[in-house]
């Protein structure tokens, strides 16, 4: 790895977790999770590469804070970026995590994609060879699918959903658990039928992707990182 790249960090500031990379000149990223922005060790940084779509204030109390000399930079969504051209009107309204995850598919997979992030929210993105992203859709995710039931129903209590199990539950846990994995199976498993005979590659990612992928018999792969990807080459000009 050189040192220039080495000196570059990538975070990616998701609705539940931070996570971070140094820049490499290969394929893998060692990608790490932090707790809060100060946590993340900045020896040898030069440049701060930053996608947030949360924590809005700690990440310009963070800004403030990094030693002079070391270059911030924030990822924004743009109408067009080589090529790539953004299905939404208003582009500022689109997540800056869903626009790098194009931009990484763009850049590093190519052709038709259909980009799945299972994160705090489920998205799904759509994007042609050609560079025009078609949209996509926003659901909640497994955790805020579970926690929802808790926090609004009176006798529905929340677990932490870890088995891999959708047959009908035996207790209130198993209800939602499996619920939920179901509904976000049969989702994905319709949505990438559709795509049957139209020459499109599907790649899921984020922190329930392997739980999900586990679960889908479509054709499908992971995508690890696509986030810190798209941080690599959003500011190439
Ligand atoms: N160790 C973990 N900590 C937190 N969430 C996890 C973990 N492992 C899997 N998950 C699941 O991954 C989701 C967060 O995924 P992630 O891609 O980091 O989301 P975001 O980018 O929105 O922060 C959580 O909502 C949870 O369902
Ligand atoms: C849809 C999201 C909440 C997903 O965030 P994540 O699950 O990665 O934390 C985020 O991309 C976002 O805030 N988007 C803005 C709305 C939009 O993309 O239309």
């Amino acid at each position: 790895m050189s040192e220039h790249q080495s000196s570059c960090l990538l975070v990616d500031i998701g609705n539940t977790r931070i996570k971070y990379a140094r820049n490499s000149d290969g394929n893998h990223l060692d990608v790490r999770v932090a707790g809060s922005l100060s946590d993340i060790p900045l020896n040898g940084v030069r440049e701060i590469r930053v996608a947030a779509v949360a924590r809005a204030e700690e990440a310009r109390n963070w800004e403030e804070s990094v030693p002079s000399g070391v270059r911030f930079k924030r990822a924004v969504v743009k109408p067009e970026w080589h090529g790539l051209t953004c299905a939404y009107e208003d582009c500022s309204r689109l997540g800056v995590d869903r626009w790098l995850a194009l931009l990484a598919g763009r850049k590093e997979i190519g052709g038709n994609l259909m980009l799945v992030s299972l994160g705090s929210a489920i998205t799904v993105d759509y994007l042609t060879g050609e560079g025009v992203h078609e949209g996509g859709y926003i659901l909640p995710g497994l955790t805020m699918m579970r926690q929802s039931l808790g926090q609004t129903t009176a006798q529905v209590g929340f677990a932490e959903g870890q088995n891999q199990n959708i047959c009908p539950g035996k207790n209130t846990e198993q209800c939602v658990d499996h619920g939920v994995l179901c509904i976000t199976r049969d989702f994905l498993q319709q949505r990438i039928a559709c795509l049957r005979g139209k020459d499109y590659s599907v790649w899921l990612s984020g922190g329930d992707a392997r739980l999900i992928s586990a679960q889908i018999t479509e054709k499908h792969e992971i995508a690890e990182s696509l986030v810190l990807r798209g941080l690599r080459h959003c500011f190439d000009m």
